[in-house]
């Protein structure tokens, strides 16, 4: 069974649909990425199944039971296998606290013990050593320690699903991989299924198990990363691909998966 199941999601900002009838599911230890350029909605997922915008209309199910069908009070118990992390590492971790009382946050908010125990396992899990790291505030941070900390705060419930928001989007270029390789050991290592947002495709194809491809609010296909980048059956994603390639200086195997070169040439060429 998937842990998450998004049916036929739809959502409006006033009377503009930004999510059209989208549906998609991420099983334990699979990590989903959701491609697609600015604007095409993928936030707005993340944000519909964290509960931070309202859907109007389809069903968001967290192992089995349908988050928007439940009573308003039930929610936050229900959403409790679930955590988002967002794209900027400086606006999301609240200056004044430090790392350990950060990373302790959901614990409080959801009445959950063991709270030394939990906290320093969530940093040696994000490799954050808790001795060097727990009493430092966020201005001691780095850009990747901070997202790694809201990584950890993240982790810290051990949730049964990683919603990750263009988790490397403020990152520089030497940071992205160790983050999103880490991202990739946390679905393999912890049966964690990771829903993982970005623009970026030759990111997409080093981590993924299955690729959905978003444009101007719904998904115009979706399957195994290898099948997307092999053989894309829609228009949009062989304009990503190109548009990707492009950017990796023409070198298509940067953006088709490893595992295939040979049939990615027969194509190219
Ligand atoms: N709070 C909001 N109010 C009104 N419109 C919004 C709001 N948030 C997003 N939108 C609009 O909804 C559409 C989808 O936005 P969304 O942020 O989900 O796209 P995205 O694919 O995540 O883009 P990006 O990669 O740029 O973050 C866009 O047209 C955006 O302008």
């Amino acid at each position: 069974m998937r842990v998450l199941e998004v049916q036929g999601l739809h959502v409006r900002y006033g009377k503009r649909a930004a999510v059209h009838d989208v549906s998609l599911g991420v099983a334990r230890g699979e990590l989903l990425s959701l491609v697609g350029g600015s604007g095409a909605g993928k936030s707005t997922i993340a944000h519909a199944v964290a509960g931070l915008v309202a859907p109007s209309g389809g069903a968001i199910l967290v192992n089995g039971v349908d988050l928007l069908a439940a009573p308003r009070r039930a929610q936050r118990a229900l959403r409790l296998p679930l955590q988002l992390i967002l794209q900027d590492p400086y606006s999301s971790l609240p200056n004044h606290l430090r790392v350990r009382s950060i990373v302790a946050e959901p614990l409080l908010v959801h009445r959950l013990g063991d709270r030394a125990r939990r906290v320093a396992a969530a940093l040696d899990a994000v490799g954050l050593p808790p001795r060097e790291f727990a009493e430092r505030y966020p201005h001691q941070l780095s850009g990747g320690q901070r997202q790694r900390v809201a990584l950890a705060r993240a982790l810290v419930t051990d949730p049964a699903v990683l919603i990750a928001d263009e988790p490397t989007a403020m990152l520089d270029a030497t940071l992205r991989a160790g983050m999103t390789d880490l991202l990739k050991r946390l679905a393999d290592e912890r049966g964690l299924a990771v829903l993982h947002i970005t623009h970026d495709l030759a990111m997409a194809r080093r981590i993924s198990d299955r690729i959905a491809v978003m444009h101007r609010g719904a998904i115009v296909e979706q399957g195994p990363a290898h099948q997307v980048l092999i053989a894309p059956e829609h228009p949009y994603t062989h304009a990503l691909i190109t548009a990707a390639t492009r950017h990796q200086g023409g070198n298509r195997d940067q953006v088709r998966p490893a595992g295939d070169v040979p049939a990615a040439r027969a194509i190219a060429s």
